[in-house]
């Protein structure tokens, strides 16, 4: 017998995604040829005991689970199009609770001009949402994982670490609602993405689990290792205090907690200037971060290089302090 935890999340996965899935390569989205352009199809789940911690609202929530569905389709530099549903619910849930849900899941949907098509709804033990997206975008501009190379310049948008932030502000007990409002402050970077991509992003992902996490993923499916310079990484401006609050290092809060949907991409050595005016112009804010090679992933930090063993969140494995 093999239990799931002895494998963690990407070790399960593995197993399945290499004996069950043909002509798909590990992405944000499945991508399926629809004459010059791929359709991109996606789902993900949010469950109430991993992902909703006490005090959740239900339009937090609902906001949310839009949110990392759509961030899913941004990854790939992708227009979110379609989205289905499929609910398990305990009995005792309030009618108010879910039509809460729903107008701020919709909201959310309505921003990003995609259309709810329908669901499916099930009595369980325990509350799941689970969503499926549906998008499309040109092949040329369809930022794919397999698109990495080495020699690349790495960026991110945004900062990184606001949600690890609020989640220690809540688990401290140094502010429950500015915790919350942190943790689920992510946005899908729907149209960062397709600028990025527009000018010149090659590989993409979203970070729902994290940077380090994201990178050793990549490392292990793709090869392609990271060199990362710590003082670049753009933390957020609630990471010194979690840092305080926590005893965690800055780098560890913006970097090996999860939960941002703020995208990691490459860009060629040769493209840097025009792409840099580029996000400039457009208002996008983008931080060089680094560059990929054919090495382990390693951070520079006080002084020397370290390679990164922190992995980050990950299903089915002990959860960080
Ligand atoms: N149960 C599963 N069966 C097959 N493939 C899976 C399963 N779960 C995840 N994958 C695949 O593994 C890759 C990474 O998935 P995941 O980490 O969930 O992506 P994301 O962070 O974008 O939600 C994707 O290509 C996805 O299709
Ligand atoms: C109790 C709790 N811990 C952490 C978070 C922040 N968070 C949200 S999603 C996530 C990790 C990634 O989630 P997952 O469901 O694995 O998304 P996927 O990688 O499939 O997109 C984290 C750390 C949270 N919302 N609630
Ligand atoms: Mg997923």
């Amino acid at each position: 017998m093999v239990a799931l935890s002895s494998l963690g999340e990407r070790g399960i996965i593995d197993r399945i995604f290499s004996r069950y899935v043909k002509g798909q390569s590990k992405d944000d989205c499945a991508v399926v040829p629809a004459g010059r352009d791929y359709l991109l199809i996606s789902t993900d789940s949010l469950n109430e005991s991993g992902h909703f911690p006490d005090g959740t609202t239900p339009e937090m929530a609902g906001r949310f689970f839009a949110t990392v569905n759509l961030s899913d389709i941004a990854a790939m530099a992708g227009i979110p199009l379609y989205f289905v549903t499929a609910y398990t619910l305990r009995e005792d849930v309030d009618m108010d609770y879910l039509e809460r849900f729903e107008e701020s899941m919709s909201r959310q949907l309505r921003r990003f001009h995609t259309e709810l098509l329908g669901g499916d709804l099930k009595q369980g033990q325990s509350n799941v949402f689970s969503g499926t997206i549906i998008g499309r975008q040109r092949k040329s501009l369809t930022t794919l994982r397999s698109r990495i190379r080495k020699g690349q310049l790495v960026a991110v948008t945004n900062t990184l670490g606001e949600q690890a932030s609020g989640y220690i502000f809540y688990k401290h007990g140094y502010s429950r609602s500015l915790g919350l409002k942190l943790l689920f402050s992510a946005e899908p970077r729907v149209k960062e993405a397709l600028k990025i991509a527009e000018h010149g992003a090659q590989f993409m992902m979203d970070l729902s689990d994290g940077l380090f996490s994201s990178i050793a993923q990549v490392k292990h499916d793709y090869g392609i290792g990271f060199k990362i310079v710590g003082d670049d990484i753009p933390a957020g401006k609630h990471v010194d205090k979690a840092s305080f609050i926590s005893g965690l290092t800055r780098t560890e809060i913006a970097c090996n907690f999860g939960g941002e949907y703020e995208l990691l991409f490459t860009v060629p050595q040769a493209r840097y200037r025009e792409f840099a005016q580029a996000m400039e112009d457009e208002g996008i804010s983008v931080t060089f971060i680094g560059e990929t090679w054919d090495g382990d992933n390693i951070i520079f930090e006080n002084g020397s290089w370290r390679r990164i063993t922190q992995q980050g969140y990950e299903h089915f494995m002990p959860k960080p302090a």
